[in-house]
């Protein structure tokens, strides 16, 4: 399967323009049903269209008088907005960041919550500059503040109080169809710890990128909050917290809650997907293992993480200059052994394991945590993490916990990559101990978000490690000015380049579980996107400005994976039978074809 990975793209161009031009040209979406009238509408965002309502539908939908008289075009709006926004940008410039980004957040914010055509319109059309608004960096700052920043509820609160009535509550959620669920028990959100109730921006924020890059219709999304406490003292005693003031259920008890969640919404959506998003550790592993058989669920911090980093390291051999095939003699070390360390490097070694074929794979894999140099001697040693302690005679005469430098100096290693959640720990020493690595060009990824939390600046990686490294973090940086004409290039490593097509593929197939085919297939479909002569440059993963075709791009490689595996039920008017005889073009023609796209379409009123 990995040797398709070798044969690169040589239409990625055509199919990127085809897409460009059919959603703006032939889009039409079909009348939008309202079971609710006047002044109802105009405060409900998913049909709202502000002064946009032509004058017959102001007639229809009894909205005559109620807005000034003049109808602006869908382009008039989107304009005024763009321009409120960018003077705003212009008028506070020389404020500090922070604040500039929590006005940023609170303008697009109150347009989500008037106008969500709108609100995806400009998302789409502007998404480099919006995601790290709606997304990380700035969705951290938006849950550190979050109880103060609260205006009006968007999506679901089940909490500890809750145990017993989820059944019913899911039927307080206003839509019938529900396709796309984020869920979080707020206990690890990004590299900012435990936010409890606050971390809800964070189902949000994937969500908006299910919509921006999936086309996942934004009335089918549901961002989740499993408020069940939280240990935060800091939060415990703020006044202003809104969520459960108790600390966290653990064990059985908190297993009930999820479990009466998961039966919930599958009685009421049989055919949703659930993302679980930012679970600490111990409950991402064992949601995952409870439930992945069972429904349509996955991971992302494990799962969607493993595949973006794998591309990003198959990426960095490309980048080399070296057949993929020299992947099992990397030696590489990761710095985190958490729910994305660890599942970063069980599926670097699944694919070495794949690779290698019946041979021996010689991939050298190297993991720490805060304790350092994770070996065989290691007290308490995680069961996870066991398959990855160095034995005697594996740590190259290092010692259990060795610190991060010894590593780097001793090892040499061809990649460090870090998902620790700290900040700055490859510090000057460590990256200048990059530059005696036992690769010509070496690779960092600095994978931790949000920005205070990645483990080095780009600008740091270049200037201690050198300009020939490959650089990739997981919030975005600018990239950087090498200062001899030449550019420093910062890839964005960040599980959004997968999550969304995951979800979209397994929809569109109508899987029945989310397999670790359909995961290998997003990871294979990212890793071989990228052409010959951007990856020579050090672009390991696309432009951001390419999320939606990148995300129907894995969409596609996703169905075709579930229904080799016999695990596709189909979509709505496609059975299993039809999606096994598309070819794979058709397919992604299929996926890109139920993509959500954001205009106005006719409003009908029915009782
Ligand atoms: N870029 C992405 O797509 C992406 C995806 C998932 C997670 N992340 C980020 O990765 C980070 C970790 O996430 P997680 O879910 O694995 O968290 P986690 O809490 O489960 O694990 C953190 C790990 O880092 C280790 N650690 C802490 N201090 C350390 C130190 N000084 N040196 C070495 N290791 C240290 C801990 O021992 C633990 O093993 C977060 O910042 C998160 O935002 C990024
Ligand atoms: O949310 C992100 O930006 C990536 C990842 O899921 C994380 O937890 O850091
Ligand atoms: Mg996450």
């Amino acid at each position: 399967m990995w040797r398709q990975v070798a044969r690169f793209r040589q239409a990625a161009d055509v199919r990127r323009s085809r897409l460009m031009s059919s959603e703006s040209a032939t889009v039409v979406n079909g009348p939008c049903i309202v079971h609710k009238r006047g002044a109802d509408i105009l405060h409900d965002p998913w049909f709202n269209k502000d002064t946009g309502f032509t004058l017959t539908e102001r007639n229809r939908l009894g909205l005559r008088g109620l807005l000034p008289p003049r109808v602006m075009s869908f382009t008039q709006q989107y304009n005024r907005f763009m321009e409120a926004y960018r003077s705003m940008e212009e008028s506070t410039k020389c404020q500090p960041e922070a604040s500039v980004s929590l006005t940023k957040w609170r303008i697009l914010n109150r347009l989500h919550d008037r106008n969500e055509t709108l609100y995806y319109r400009v998302l789409i059309d502007n998404i480099k500059s919006f995601a790290p608004i709606i997304y990380t960096p700035t969705v951290g700052l938006v849950c550190q503040n979050f109880s103060g920043l609260f205006r009006r509820p968007r999506g679901m609160y089940f909490s500890a109080k809750d145990k017993g009535e989820m059944m019913s509550m899911v039927y307080n959620w206003p839509s019938q169809e529900v396709d796309m669920i984020v869920i979080t028990d707020g206990s690890r959100i990004l590299g900012l710890g435990d936010l409890g109730v606050q971390g809800i921006g964070i189902p949000i924020g994937k969500l908006d990128m299910y919509v921006a890059a999936a086309g996942i219709n934004p009335r089918r999304i549901l961002p989740v909050m499993l408020d069940v406490g939280t240990n935060n003292e800091k939060l415990l005693e703020d006044r202003l917290y809104l969520g459960v003031r108790q600390p966290r259920l653990e064990g059985e008890e908190y297993l009930a809650i999820v479990d009466e969640f998961m039966e919930a919404v599958f009685s009421r959506w049989p055919k949703a997907i659930v993302q679980f998003e930012d679970f600490q550790m111990k409950w991402a592993f064992e949601t995952l293992r409870r439930y992945r058989t069972k429904f349509r669920m996955f991971n992302d911090d494990i799962q969607g993480t493993a595949g973006v980093a794998l591309a990003g390291l198959l990426g960095t051999l490309r980048a080399q200059g070296r057949p993929l095939t020299d992947y099992v003699h990397q030696k590489i070390v990761v710095v985190g052994a958490g729910s994305a360390g660890l599942g970063v490097i069980r599926t670097a070694a699944q694919a070495a394991a794949r690779m290698a074929g019946n041979s021996e794979s010689s991939l050298q894999l190297f993991l720490l945590d805060k304790d350092g140099l994770i070996t065989k001697e290691r007290k308490n040693l995680d069961p996870a993490a066991a398959p990855f302690a160095k034995g005697p005679g594996e740590t190259e005469g290092l010692q259990e916990g060795a610190s991060l430098l010894e590593v780097v100096r001793k090892i040499k290693p061809h990649v460090l990559l870090g998902l620790s959640g700290v900040g700055g720990i490859f510090n000057e020493e460590v990256l200048r101990a990059m530059r005696d690595s036992d690769s010509t060009r070496p690779a960092i990824f600095a994978m931790s978000n949000p920005t205070t939390n990645a483990e080095c600046t780009a600008e740091d990686a270049f200037k201690y490690s050198g300009e020939n490294i490959v650089f990739a973090s997981g919030s975005p940086f600018k990239n950087v000015d090498l200062e001899n004409g030449k550019t420093g290039h910062v890839n964005q490593a960040n599980n959004m380049y997968l999550f969304p097509g995951i979800g979209l593929g397994t929809l569109m197939a109508g899987a029945r579980i989310i397999s670790d085919g359909m995961l290998h297939a997003a990871a294979e479909c990212l890793a071989s996107y990228m052409r010959e002569e951007e990856v020579e440059q050090g672009i390991l993963y696309p432009c951001i400005d390419s999320i939606r075709d990148v995300t129907a791009e894995v969409g596609a490689a996703v169905v075709r994976a579930a229904v080799a595996e016999e695990l596709a039920e189909g979509h709505g008017e496609v059975g299993p039978v039809q999606l096994l005889h598309m070819s794979k073009e058709e397919t992604l023609e299929y996926v890109r074809q139920n993509m959500w796209f954001p205009i106005y379409s006719p409003v009908v009123h029915e009782k």
